[in-house]
């Protein structure tokens, strides 16, 4: 078993509730309310601006041009490759950059932004990429699992979403994660693979604590 296969087995119970969750089934159906999904795309354009800084710990720490390259251009296709499908949405719902600015991040989000930077500040290029994955590769296969539903990709709101979420550019940034996650990985003793689970997970519980929070609007 590869490394990422084990990653993806300890999560894989916390990954079925979050496709299970309603907020995602909700996009999936089409039948999620849009105040909610407002909510998410505020909270979630936030989140990206931090996200974003997880990778660039891995620019600071890389020690070959190679690694440093490969963060350096997720930290743009952060801003400038997943931040459109946010932008277009903010655009269709005419919220302004300035006006989620003047959103505060809601606990769970701060908690989970928070939890990603500091394992990012304590740990190298492994432990960086193993709190990045747990965000990347669930949205990867929420998405490809959404697109498989009739209509999904249609839905005249929540459509783009989920062409976003599975579209070839996002899948591919996604499978190079995985990819590296691997090969960062390959010869690690048991306890640098279990301090790489342990961060795996826990970055999967706040993905379904994610949704759960933009399910109950959390203050
Ligand atoms: C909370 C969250 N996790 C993961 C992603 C995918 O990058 C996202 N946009 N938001």
């Amino acid at each position: 078993m590869t490394v990422t296969q084990r990653l993806y087995e300890a999560a894989r119970p916390i990954w079925e509730a979050c496709h299970a969750h309603p907020f995602v089934t909700g996009i999936g159906d089409g039948t999620l309310e849009v105040e909610k999904f407002r909510y998410f795309l505020l909270q979630d354009y936030l989140y990206l601006f931090d996200y974003a800084r997880v990778f660039a710990w891995g620019v600071v720490k890389a020690r070959s041009p190679e690694l440093m390259r490969f963060f350096s251009a997720n930290v743009d296709a952060i801003l400038g490759g997943e931040m459109k499908i946010h932008r277009a949405y903010m655009a269709r719902l005419g919220i302004t950059e300035e006006q989620v600015f003047a959103v505060r991040p809601a606990l769970p989000n701060l908690s989970y932004t928070n939890y990603m930077l500091s394992a990012a500040a304590a740990g190298g290029p492994a432990e960086i990429v193993a709190a990045i994955l747990a965000c990347s590769w669930s949205y990867a296969e929420i998405g490809t699992r959404l697109a498989a539903r009739p209509g999904a990709l249609e839905h005249p709101f929540y459509g783009e979403w989920v062409q976003g979420y599975s579209s070839e550019e996002y899948q591919e940034t996604n499978r190079a994660l995985v990819e590296r996650m691997d090969a960062l990985a390959a010869g690690c003793s048991e306890e640098e693979y279990r301090r790489l689970e342990e961060i795996f997970v826990a970055c999967s519980r706040y993905e379904l604590g994610f949704w759960e929070m933009a399910w109950k609007l959390e203050a």
